[in-house]
């Protein structure tokens, strides 16, 4: 039986990672939790799974689950060190990291130290210090295991092949809400008509991040450190239905894809039965006669400037990704709470990229430092 930690279990992946393990009751048990204060989708996750540990963003909120299950023998805490313990929890054999933000990377870092295998949902940890988080993993020789559904794609594709002979990722890009639209046409467009994604039910954060093509952004800079491809061999093709989750080109010019009906549930049972494959007990088959045409496009960098940013800023390296993320974390969290139009959120993320002075080789503290800085230098444009 593999013992499971998972952080953000009230979110979109989470919830969907709690059903992957109520349908193995066999195979899998959760031991320990982490999210932030949705508390009604928290309480349920306590009585469902009878985790030993439970953490919560806030003292407010681990107050209140104090006194509701104080009488069981359930340990709570609270803030980023609860989070780490959660992410640590003795018992856990594997992480899975589905918090969203930055706020990923230290548990990540130490459950990483205390050899959990890594299930990695949170894809800005990655982004904002991609060399840290493979560099500990090889060291403390720690799988990390991609969650997101373009990297298990390209992950289940190279099985049994050798990475030597590889010469091309290709992500696909659903487009997001606005796909059918100009740049003219994005000026006035709401939250609602952004959180509206043709293909996914998501969190609000990467849905607004699909709609501006930072989510492909982010997905670059991850393939670029899971798979350790270079940029240029990094492709993205628009790709509306996502049936095709992502395709993998070798030397002999082979290329092969992996094809599913848009579930995150698979990925993440993937990454939490790798090496072996379940049956999944949601299925839906896919009946591509039912679709009947699948349809692809060249990327256009002008129309998705934000995935431009991302490409240049993974070019450029050291500090430059930490900056991209950080700036757009803050960026999407105002245009959510109606603070600036859609537009906008491209613009404050190149400006804050244009005054960054880029630092190589950066620390911890200095990523950290760095993620400090643009957030306030965007909330003080904003
Ligand atoms: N949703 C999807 O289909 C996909 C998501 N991903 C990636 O997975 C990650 C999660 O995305 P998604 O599930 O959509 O996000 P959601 O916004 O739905 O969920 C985020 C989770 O993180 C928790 N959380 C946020 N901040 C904190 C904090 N400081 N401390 C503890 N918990 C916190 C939230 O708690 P609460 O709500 O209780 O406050 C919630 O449980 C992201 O990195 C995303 O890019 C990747 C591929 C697909
Ligand atoms: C489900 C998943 O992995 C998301 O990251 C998805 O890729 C979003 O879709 P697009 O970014 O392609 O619109
Ligand atoms: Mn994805």
């Amino acid at each position: 039986m593999k013992k499971i930690s998972l952080l953000g279990a009230t979110g979109s992946i989470g919830k969907q990672t709690l059903d992957i393990i109520k349908a193995h009751p066999e195979q899998f048990k959760l031991s320990a939790l982490a999210f932030g204060s949705n508390m009604e989708s928290g309480i349920k996750a306590i009585e469902d799974f009878s985790p030993k540990f439970v953490s919560v963003k806030d003292k407010e909120t681990y107050d209140e689950l104090k006194s509701l299950f104080g009488h069981k023998s359930i340990t709570f805490s609270y803030g980023i060190d609860g989070l780490i313990e959660a992410a640590t929890y003795d018992e856990a054999d594997i992480l899975v990291n589905a918090v969203i933000g930055s706020v990923g990377l230290l548990p990540t870092m130490k459950a990483i130290e205390s050899k959990k295998t890594i299930a990695l949902a949170n894809k800005e940890t990655l982004v904002t210090a991609g060399h840290l988080v493979t560099e500990h993993a090889k060291k403390h020789g720690v799988s990390l295991l991609p969650v997101d559904s373009e990297h298990s794609a390209i992950f289940q594709c190279l099985q049994g092949e050798n990475e030597k002979s590889l010469t091309k990722i290709i992500l696909t890009a659903s487009g997001g809400s606005f796909r059918d639209k100009t740049r003219s046409e994005l000026i006035d467009v709401t939250v609602e008509d952004a959180l509206k994604h043709p293909n996914w039910s998501m969190g609000a954060k990467i849905t607004i991040d699909s709609a501006t093509m930072m989510n492909k952004g982010l997905e670059v800079i991850e393939a670029f450190w899971l798979f350790n491809m270079p940029y240029e061999k990094i492709e993205v093709l628009l790709h509306k239905e996502s049936i095709i989750h992502s395709m993998v080109e070798f030397h002999d010019r082979s290329v092969i894809a992996q094809l599913g009906s848009p579930d995150m549930r698979v990925p993440i049972q993937y990454a939490l039965t790798y090496p072996e494959r379940y049956p999944f007990p949601h299925s839906k088959q896919l009946n591509l006669w039912e679709i009947g045409t699948l349809h692809f496009e060249k990327m256009d960098l002008e129309r998705y400037r934000c995935l431009k940013f991302a490409y240049e800023s993974g070019k450029i390296g050291g500090t430059m990704p930490t900056v991209l993320n950080a700036a757009n974390e803050e960026a999407v969290a105002a245009f959510l709470h109606g603070k600036i139009k859609f537009l906008q959120i491209e613009d404050l993320i190149e400006q804050a990229l244009t005054q960054h002075d880029v630092i190589n080789q950066p620390t911890l503290e200095t990523i950290q430092e760095i993620d400090h800085s643009t957030r306030a230098f965007v909330q003080s444009l904003i």
